[in-house]
């Protein structure tokens, strides 16, 4: 199974609307979509020094103090194809910068395109981006790529206890 990463940074916008940085992706998995910053684990990272480092890799951002938000699985043909942990962060350095991987784009959480967006999203996102914590299943079938397989359902619990964990 692959772990994964995903990184919400947030800061006050104009008019006191929080907002929130996300990307449009450039290639790969979801590639046109928006997402947060985020990818696969590299043998021997944490979770957490995963999205700090995807964040600075793909939008130029230094994270810190990552709070943990979620922990999601995604199902493909009944088996475990991706684990993702959800991280949001308010504290970060430097301006989002386009990479080869990814526009960044700074968007009032109000207005998060949910549309242009993986077809589970609409969820989990909003109640991680209002500060609740989420465990979630969602099971998708047809195949490889995840991508283009169909979102079929998906179980989630809220308020779950993450801090403890990477
Ligand atoms: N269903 C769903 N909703 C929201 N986000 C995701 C999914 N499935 C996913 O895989 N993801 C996330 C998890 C990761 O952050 C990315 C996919 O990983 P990434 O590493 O960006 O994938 P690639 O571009 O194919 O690989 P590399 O860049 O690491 O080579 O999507």
């Amino acid at each position: 199974m692959i772990e994964a990463t995903l990184c919400f940074p947030l800061r006050e916008g104009g008019d006191a609307d929080e907002e929130v940085l996300l990307i449009e992706k450039r290639r790969g998995l979801g590639e046109g979509w928006y997402n947060g910053p985020g990818g696969k684990c590299e043998p021997g990272e944490t979770p957490r020094e995963c999205a700090v480092r995807e964040t600075e890799e793909e939008v130029g951002l230094e994270v810190t103090d990552l709070e943990k938000a979620g922990e999601l699985t995604f199902l493909l043909d009944g088996e475990a194809h991706t684990f993702c942990h959800v991280y949001r962060s308010r504290s970060f350095e430097g301006e989002p910068t386009s990479s080869e991987e990814a526009y960044p784009e700074w968007v009032p959480v109000d207005d998060v395109p949910y549309d242009r967006m993986w077809d589970d999203d609409h969820l989990w996102l909003p109640g991680v981006l209002e500060g609740n914590t989420v465990a979630g299943e969602f099971r998708f079938e047809g195949g490889e790529p995840l991508d283009e397989a169909a979102f079929v359902d998906h179980d989630l619990e809220w308020g779950v206890s993450l801090e403890s964990r990477e």
